[in-house]
């Protein structure tokens, strides 16, 4: 290709994807190239079968409660498949270039500026965005190397249900696994040093972990030290001494960038310690003409922020803006019960607070039967909700109305002031806005000024009254 095009997008994940499409939109010539399959980590290994996983294991459990059928995990596994054969065709090169990308199959590496090779073949661009994505993270643990261990690309090759699976982490990938095997089987222990959910409210993670364990979980809040395999088995132990037996160890711990062999110092692309590329708030690297977003960048690593964050990427590569990304990051731990976080979820700024709702108290979740879940908000000065965790059955979708009260930087009496529909899940939220709203309502201040109001009001009634009469 001698002539320059206008954007190189370099991954064909569901950052590459959304960038490359955004980029063709705004009329820019634009080329993606992907090494291995377009659809990345989300679509075959990540997000769409883990969730299905999800879905499966949950209905073997309410079918093994109801009849005491144990499942077919040959059957889960068919199904699996047969959701990213669904999903596929969207991501596919076919569509790609459809839509009016050209989708090259290759190895991309930057040589100089503007310049870029695809196996050997050179490719100038103006722009370039990085959307090369992680790998699983790989502790350096003693022994692990020579275990039979797995992570989130190969645990879905298992040919059958692990009796034993140790999983190491306590993040969203250890929790929802972690849940899904056990209710299809396994024996689960999970190794986790930091707790369940570290990055998401204590309450919340408390609530995981004592379903996890009505699930029969093991969960250790402990480091994994050491790992031994012989004669077929393998034993982890932990920094404390304690061992556990495992046929099958899932490594969960987090992630690293796929920056290797990118050539990011020829065209003076900064990382950080960790090798995540760095981008300021419009997704620019140290490079004027070089973008990147999704997992590769150090932000939160989910598939919706990988998508807007390129799609802002794209379009201020393109048309020269320098608009920036929202910070607020919503994200939802698809465990049971779901954990649903938005913006700021503890009141650690001056002037700030909460206010909380069980479900408990919301006639939707005790007409389900639900005992477990919240509603927490977090509230800032002049009643502006800043962000807040909603944990409970179909949390993921009631977040998206606190996404909107975030973004829109409603407050609580904003929010209160919008009738909601009864009995719903979300009437957790509408209460827990009231509640703060009401609470201002109750201060000695606008006591005094409402009582003074309504005598005002009183005397005026009267007064009318008396003309009336006469
Ligand atoms: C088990 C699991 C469950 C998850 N569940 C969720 C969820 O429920 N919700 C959610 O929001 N997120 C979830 N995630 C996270 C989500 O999958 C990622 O955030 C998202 O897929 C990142 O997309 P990306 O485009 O940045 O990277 P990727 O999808 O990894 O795409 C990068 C692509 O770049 C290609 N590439 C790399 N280097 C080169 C090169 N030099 N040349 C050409 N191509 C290259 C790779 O082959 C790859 O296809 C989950 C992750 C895991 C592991
Ligand atoms: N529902 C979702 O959106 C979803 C689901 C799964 C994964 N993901 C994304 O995928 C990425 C990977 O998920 P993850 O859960 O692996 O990452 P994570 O970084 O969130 O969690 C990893 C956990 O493993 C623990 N850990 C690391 N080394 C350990 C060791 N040696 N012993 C014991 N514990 C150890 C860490 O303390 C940490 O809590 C995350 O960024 C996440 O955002 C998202």
């Amino acid at each position: 290709m001698e002539e320059h095009i206008d954007l190189l997008v370099i991954g064909g994940g569901t950052a590459g994807i959304v960038g490359a499409k955004t980029a063709v939109r705004l009329g820019a010539r634009t080329v993606l190239v992907e090494q291995a399959r377009t659809g990345g980590d989300c679509l075959w290994t990540g997000c769409v079968p883990s969730k299905t996983l999800l879905s499966a294991a949950a209905q073997a459990a309410a079918a093994r409660q109801r009849t005491g059928a144990e499942p077919n995990y040959d059957a889960v596994r068919a199904r699996i498949h047969e959701t990213i054969r669904a999903i596929e065709p969207e991501d596919s090169p076919e569509a790609l270039e459809a839509f009016g990308v050209t989708a090259l199959h290759g190895s991309a590496r930057f040589i100089a500026p503007g310049e870029a090779t695809v196996d050997g073949k050179l490719i100038r661009f103006r722009q370039a965005l990085i959307a090369t994505g992680s790998t699983p993270a790989i502790p350096p643990i003693q022994g692990l190397e020579n275990a039979p261990f797995v992570t989130s690309e190969t645990i879905w090759d298992l040919p059958s249900l692990p009796p034993r699976l140790l999983v190491l982490g306590g993040g969203p990938m250890a929790c929802e696994l972690g849940q899904a095997f056990a209710r299809l089987g396994s024996e689960v222990t999970l190794l986790a040093r930091s707790g369940l959910l570290p990055k998401e409210d204590d309450d919340a993670s408390s609530l995981v972990r004592s379903s996890l364990e009505r699930d029969g979980v093991t969960v250790l809040h402990e480091e994994a030290a050491r790992v031994s395999t012989a004669d077929g088995t393998t034993a982890v132990s932990t920094g404390t001494g304690e061992s556990v037996e495992t046929d099958v160890v899932l490594i969960a711990a987090g992630r690293a960038p796929r920056v290797g062999n990118l050539g990011l110092d020829t065209v003076g692309v900064d990382c950080d310690d960790a090798g995540q590329v760095l981008v300021d708030g419009s997704m620019r690297t140290s490079n004027r003409s070089i973008w990147a977003a999704g997992d590769v960048t150090q932000y939160p690593k989910f598939t919706h922020l990988a998508g807007v964050y390129s799609s802002t990427a794209a379009s201020n590569a393109v048309l020269g803006l320098r608009r920036t990304v929202s910070r607020d990051a919503p994200r939802v731990t698809f465990t049971s019960p779901e954990v649903a976080a938005v913006g700021k979820t503890d009141a650690s700024g001056p002037g700030e607070t909460t206010s909380t709702v069980t479900l408990q108290d919301t006639d939707r979740a005790v007409t389900e039967g639900t005992k477990e879940g919240f509603v927490r908000l977090v509230i800032g000065k002049r009643g502006r909700i800043l962000g807040g965790t909603i944990v409970g059955p179909r949390a993921g979708e009631s977040l998206g109305e606190l996404a909107v009260a975030v973004s829109q930087k409603m407050t609580t009496r904003q929010l209160a002031g919008v009738t909601h529909a009864y009995p719903t899940y979300n009437d957790a939220l509408w209460n827990a806005a009231i509640a703060h709203a009401r609470s201002g309502l109750d201060s000695r201040l606008v006591q005094r000024a409402t009582g003074a109001l309504s005598s005002l009001v009183r005397r005026r009634q009267e007064r009318r009254r008396r003309h009336g009469s006469t």
